[in-house]
């Protein structure tokens, strides 16, 4: 991914969410975003050209427009009409975008749309964040990288969030994922984990 002088950028068209941009290249502002967040804190994991990425919890096109300046194509699926008014706008003048207005619990009304990907990247804040995941990780190819940014609060607001943390990662190793890491998103996010999974088969 491209730094500069300490900062994630993205070289693309710019003016998404109000984000600075340097000449050509667009900063990827981490309390905006739980992905540049975790880039800032250390995580590993690349953003690569030729990658093919399932979105879950698209929102208004924050993330995923910054995830679409560096892979081939994202497919982000949102279910709220409101966002997905927005993220019709930032698609617009991007070719690699797929919206998809559809509950990511329920993947079988995009099974006929969505191809095998690398890595499926959700941020959703549902209760059943877990078992989100899991449905979706048909279109998951093997060896493939799930990324679960999870919310706490959605999950349990009366649980300490390194117990929610510590359920989920058991949840998603039962269901074929590897967990790789975990990472905490303060000073950037609070009280949600990072958790990056590689899937086994
Ligand atoms: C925290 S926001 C996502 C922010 C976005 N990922 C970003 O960084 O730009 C969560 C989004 O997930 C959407 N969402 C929640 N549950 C969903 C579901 N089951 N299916 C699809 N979208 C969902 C919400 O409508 C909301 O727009």
């Amino acid at each position: 991914m491209i730094w500069l002088d300490g900062a994630l950028v993205s070289r693309g068209e710019g003016g998404v969410y109000g984000e600075r941009t340097v000449g050509e290249y667009r900063v990827w502002d981490p309390y905006r975003s739980k992905f540049a967040a975790y880039a800032m804190l250390g995580g590993d994991f690349d953003l690569a050209p030729g990658l093919r990425v399932l979105y879950l919890g698209a929102a208004n096109g924050t993330t995923v427009s910054h995830v679409a300046d560096y892979v081939e194509v994202a497919y982000a699926v949102e279910f709220a009409p409101r966002p997905m008014q927005d993220l019709l706008e930032v698609c617009r003048p991007r070719q690699n975008i797929v919206p998809i207005m559809a509950d990511a619990g329920r993947p079988a009304a995009y099974r006929g749309i969505v191809e095998e990907v690398d890595l499926v990247y959700q941020d959703v804040a549902q209760p059943d964040q877990v078992r989100i995941a899991l449905a979706n990780l048909l279109f998951l190819r093997p060896g493939g990288t799930f990324i679960l940014m999870l919310k706490t609060r959605s999950v349990d607001i009366r649980k300490d969030p390194r117990e929610v943390a510590e359920e989920a990662v058991r949840a998603l190793e039962e269901g074929g994922l590897a967990v790789k890491d975990v990472r905490w998103l303060e000073p950037y996010h609070r009280d949600h984990a990072a958790i990056v999974c590689e899937a086994l088969k």
